[in-house]
């Protein structure tokens, strides 16, 4: 790709990714440490769940709120990726080239439902699509993070750290993840994928303050409100 067509694309996702109407593709158990504390096996392969684009929550935006049938909501810290062009069976050599910059997110989870999900063998969607799922940061350009699998990231509830993780502990490296989820559906510009959180996951309660960040990149802090009501 030539020099104009990166910068381009660059500047195009660049524009607000959280308001162009874009799916988020999540990845799940990417880190073996988090795998363990939850009891689950370890990948052979990528574990890919959605959100729809009504999940995201911006930083000065509405607090977050767990959904009315939840009573154990979860926050997971992950790296975002933030897709700049589209493309559809992208090589791992070429997917860098895809990548127009970086957020960081929380995939938050509905945990308790998603157990009885599980126990069921039903999808995750309950426990993890639900409005204002997925908060995220202001759009990082790439040229900020020369290398995304050598980042600190972490997270802080009420001024205590609950998660600590290094994105180069990540099972499937990013363009693998590129290659694997652009074989089985297009990305689009504007698309987010979620990297997977390291371990530390844990409830949040009514009142909390989350503060999270990518140390020396970007940090970002959401206060939980009130679980919704039921409808
Ligand atoms: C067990 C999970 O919720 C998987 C997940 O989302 C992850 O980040 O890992
Ligand atoms: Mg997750």
């Amino acid at each position: 790709m030539s020099a104009a067509t990166a910068a381009t694309t660059t500047a195009a996702a660049a524009l607000r990714f959280w308001e162009r109407g874009r799916k988020a593709v999540c990845v799940g158990r990417n880190y073996a440490e988090h795998a363990r504390e939850l009891n689950n096996p370890l990948p052979q392969e990528p574990v890919l769940f959605l959100k729809p684009p009504t999940a995201y929550v911006r930083e000065q935006g509405r607090p977050l709120r767990a959904p009315w049938f939840c009573s154990s909501l979860h926050h997971e810290v992950e790296l975002g990726v933030v897709v700049g062009r589209a493309g559809s069976c992208i090589s791992q050599a070429a997917a860098m080239e895809h990548v127009a910059g970086y957020a960081l997110c929380l995939d938050m989870t509905a945990r308790d439902t998603q157990e009885a999900c599980k126990s069921k063998g039903l999808p995750w969607t309950l426990a993890k699509a639900f409005d204002g799922s997925c908060p995220v940061s202001d759009f990082i350009p790439k040229e900020r993070i020369p290398d995304p699998h050598d980042l600190n990231i972490w997270l802080e509830v009420n001024g205590q750290r609950r998660q600590d993780g290094h994105t180069s502990n990540m099972i499937f490296s990013i363009p693998f993840l590129i290659n694997y989820i652009s074989s089985i559906m297009t990305l689009e510009e504007g698309d987010l994928i979620l990297t997977g959180t390291p371990s530390g996951v844990a409830a949040v309660q009514e009142g909390d303050e989350l503060v999270a960040g990518i140390s020396g990149v970007v940090t970002m802090r959401f206060r939980v409100a009130a679980r919704a009501p039921r409808p």
